[in-house]
């Protein structure tokens, strides 16, 4: 059964204890670590997470010169991370510096980590993209264009909206990973995400990864909302759709 992946978007290794109390010992989760925790704890907290048995999702969107972005991939290559992004606004320079960053950072017996890049944040709007970014297409196609020039650069696959998914594998490849975030059962709070879905409708449409946040780290009881998410998520009709 596909795992949701639950973004630990908390400040501290005691938070995160607290938060994962609520879910049986034995269970492998697959964990996204982002900035919030990851600049307060360090690598040491990807280490501690994947000792518990989780997989990691280490989430830093890098987006700089590409001779930073390399060295930092080299860097976080040997944390024995499933996964990490950058922003496809970096450029095709960028992006190709990134795949070698890891590539060569990583200890030979292991194979990378798979490399994604944002497209455009799925809580950018498509006035924003018009009217800040100044690109008159609009975020789809912005979107669409960005994943076509990180296929081209040898990266594995993108962050989207769901809403992008099918347009986005036309344009690309069908293996060409989709991960959507601005994942909202039906009934919660969108807050700031702009372009979103249910479970049920990122499975229907053919996401390859989700990330769901405060819905389940919010939740009075996150273990329940995670199961409820990971049995849409997987097709199958939860209690909450019935
Ligand atoms: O376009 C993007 C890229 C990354 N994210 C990250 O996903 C989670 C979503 O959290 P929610 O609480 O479910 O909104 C969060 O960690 C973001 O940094 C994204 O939302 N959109």
């Amino acid at each position: 059964m596909k795992r949701p992946i639950i973004a630990l978007d908390l400040p501290s290794r005691q938070a995160i204890d607290d938060f994962l109390s609520h879910f049986p010992k034995d269970e492998s989760l697959y964990l996204k670590v982002g900035m919030e925790l990851y600049y307060q704890e360090g690598p040491a907290i990807v280490r501690y997470l994947k000792e518990l048995g989780h997989d990691i999702f280490l989430d830093l969107k890098m987006h700089d010169i590409p001779n930073t972005v390399e060295r930092a991939m080299k860097g976080i290559a040997g944390l024995g991370i499933k996964l990490t992004n950058i922003h496809a606004a970096g450029g095709k320079e960028m992006m190709v510096a990134a795949v070698r960053g890891l590539e060569t950072g990583k200890p030979s017996a292991q194979t990378r980590p798979q490399l994604i890049a944002v497209t455009q944040l799925t809580s950018t709007s498509d006035e924003q993209v018009k009217e800040e970014q100044l690109i008159p297409v609009g975020v789809s196609e912005s979107a669409k264009h960005y994943a076509r020039l990180t296929h081209e650069s040898g990266v594995d696959g993108v962050v989207c909206s769901a809403l992008e998914v099918e347009a986005i594998k036309k344009a690309t490849a069908s293996d060409f990973i989709c991960l959507t975030p601005g994942i909202r059962p039906k009934g919660t709070e969108i807050g700031d995400q702009k372009r979103v879905v249910t479970p049920e409708m990122a499975y229907t449409i053919g996401s390859d990864l989700i990330v769901v946040g405060r819905p389940i780290t919010q939740a009075e009881n996150p273990y329940e909302v995670y199961l409820t998410i990971k049995k849409e998520w997987n097709g199958e009709k939860s209690d909450a759709n019935t």
